[in-house]
């Protein structure tokens, strides 16, 4: 007998890409569970299906950085209380320091949907009870068509695991000029913010200030640094300024498309613009400005 749970989470998380670097990514996760039936004429009851997987899963790899252990890009230089590491991809690079709480180091050489849907399922298996005797994951992405991006952030002001400094998103925006839907700019935005680390203005420091930039040779003129401290513990990192954008407030959803649309108002002041930006999968904020407002 088999058990199947469709859009079960989504994992909000951001990995580490040999060729592009930091890419914000939400996985949608649907299960299929094998194997006999308990006394209750059930695999496993819906509700605990759904509670023990979401738990693990936002326990082990959500709202973290996820690391490919084996690849020759990672450098891990300690993982005492926090983890230090650095990682050269072939359009950017980072070194970060953050409490362990905020990685997911798998052991693998690379990450694709497949290899971290197999790990997962090595790890859930040995949660599920005796006789489930096998899981599948296939983690999947919202259909293309719509513009999206793949961002990377931090929420230093967020007492929940949003704090984590590099954690990110797959995300649709939306954009209207006077009520018509203009996909040439939102397809600008999905370029600008393709592979892109969101930093606040707030939290940047000169990247010379960090605790590891000596040990890396890192300057100002190639990276920017961003520090902050939060419930979790201190977060420290220099990211490639190729990989970034600055913006001059938080990077909650709100802030962002509050940010989009008046970026849009400097080229089309006279118009209303409304912007709808998404935060991963199904939820986002809308900002609406107008040239009276
Ligand atoms: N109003 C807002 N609320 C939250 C924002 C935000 O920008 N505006 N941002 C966050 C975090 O950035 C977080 O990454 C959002 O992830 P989400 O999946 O919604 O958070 P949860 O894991 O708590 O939700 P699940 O349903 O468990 O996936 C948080 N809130």
């Amino acid at each position: 007998m088999r058990l199947f749970v469709d859009g079960l989470t989504v994992i909000d998380s951001t990995f580490l890409c040999a060729q592009r670097g930091m890419l914000g990514e939400s996985w949608i996760v649907d299960v299929e569970l094998a194997g006999e039936l308990n006394d209750e004429g059930m695999l496993f009851d819906f509700s605990h299906v759904k509670k023990t997987i979401k738990h693990a899963l936002d326990a082990t790899v959500d709202h973290k950085l996820i690391v490919p252990e084996q690849a020759a890009e990672t450098i891990i230089v300690s993982s005492d209380n926090d983890i230090l590491l650095s990682f050269k991809a072939a359009k950017s690079e980072l070194v970060i320091q953050s409490p362990l709480s905020a990685f997911a180091i798998l052991p693998l050489a690379q990450i694709t949907d497949s290899a971290f849907a197999r790990y997962l399922e090595v790890m859930l298996l040995k949660l599920l009870p005796d006789n489930v005797t096998g899981i599948t994951v296939h983690l999947r992405h919202e259909a293309e068509g719509p513009a999206f991006y793949h961002y990377t952030h931090g929420l230093k002001k967020h007492d929940g695991n949003c704090q984590r400094i590099a954690h990110g998103h797959r995300s649709r925006i939306g954009i209207w000029l006077d009520g018509e839907k203009r996909a040439d700019l939102e397809s600008n935005w999905a370029s600008r913010w393709q592979d892109i680390y969101l930093g606040s203005a707030d939290d940047e420091v000169s990247v010379e200030t960090l605790p590891f930039s000596a040990q890396f040779g890192l300057t100002d003129a190639s990276f920017y640094g961003f520090q902050y401290s939060a419930s979790q513990g201190n977060y420290y990192l220099a990211v490639s300024k190729s990989a970034t954008e600055i913006v001059d407030c938080d990077t909650t959803v709100e802030c962002l498309a509050d940010y989009i649309a008046r970026q849009l108002s400097c080229d089309y002041p006279e118009q209303l613009i409304k912007v709808r930006a998404y935060e991963g999968v199904e939820k986002g904020a809308i900002c609406e400005i107008s040239a009276s407002s």
